[in-house]
């Protein structure tokens, strides 16, 4: 399936909120569709079915870790068969905010293996051809999102940051993932990773 030969170019962007996946998601693809690729360009936990369950218990009241972990891989998988495989078997490029990375740092975080995460995901998602993980301490990742840090929700919220962040850079060694900092302007780390994506694109090509 994936390794069909016309298969398009997978691309995640991962770290925690605040970091400015969303904002260089949407740059990365306007850059490469202006190269002349077909682009499409995707989130998660979607608006399917099981994301819109997950987005409502934000703030109905948290699932339990087994319901959430539950939830998170039956949306993905949705996805993958909705849009993701189908648009990497027409040969197009798929950018995505949030993929499996996310489960192992957050559900992690939350006190799940995330070596077991990691694995259950694997056996029906494939691997990303290349991981773009935008890295910023928690308290400017805060800033940008205008939380302050002055109370117990805040500060809780931050120690769970923190351990999501560590699962995150506990990716660098893998082949496909680049750790990219998230302290420069907007327009560096774009430039950045345009010149990643640019690169696997011309080595997948070889
Ligand atoms: N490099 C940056 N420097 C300063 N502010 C940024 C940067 N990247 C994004 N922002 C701002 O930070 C906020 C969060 O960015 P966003 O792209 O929504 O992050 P995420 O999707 O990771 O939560 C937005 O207001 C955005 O304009
Ligand atoms: C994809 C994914 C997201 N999440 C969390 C991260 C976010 O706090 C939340 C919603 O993701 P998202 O919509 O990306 O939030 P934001 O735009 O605020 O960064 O879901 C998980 O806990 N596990 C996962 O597998």
């Amino acid at each position: 399936m994936q390794d069909s030969p016309n298969r398009g170019t997978f691309i995640v962007i991962e770290g925690i909120d605040g970091t400015g996946k969303s904002t260089q998601v949407r740059m990365l693809a306007e850059a490469l569709r202006a190269d002349g690729h077909e682009v499409v360009q995707s989130f998660e936990p979607t608006n399917g079915q099981y994301g819109k369950v997950l987005r409502e218990s934000a703030s109905t009241g948290r699932l339990s870790i087994d319901d959430e972990l539950d939830l998170f891989l039956k949306d993905r998988a949705e996805h993958l068969d909705q849009l993701i495989l189908p648009a990497l078997a027409e040969g197009k490029i798929v950018i995505l905010d949030r993929y499996y990375f996310s489960t192992m740092a957050y559900q992690g975080a939350r006190g799940l293996d995330p070596t077991m995460i990691r694995e259950k995901n694997e056996a029906f998602a494939p691997q990303p051809d290349l991981l773009l993980i935008l890295d910023l301490d928690v308290e400017s990742a805060h800033q940008r999102i205008g939380l302050r840090g002055d109370t117990t929700n805040d500060f809780e919220k931050a120690e769970n940051l923190r351990r999501c962040r560590d699962i995150f850079l506990s990716l660098k060694p893998e082949p496909f993932a680049r750790v990219v900092p998230s302290t420069g302007s907007i327009e560096e780390i774009h430039s950045q990773l345009l010149e990643l994506a640019r690169s696997q694109l011309k080595s997948a090509s070889k």
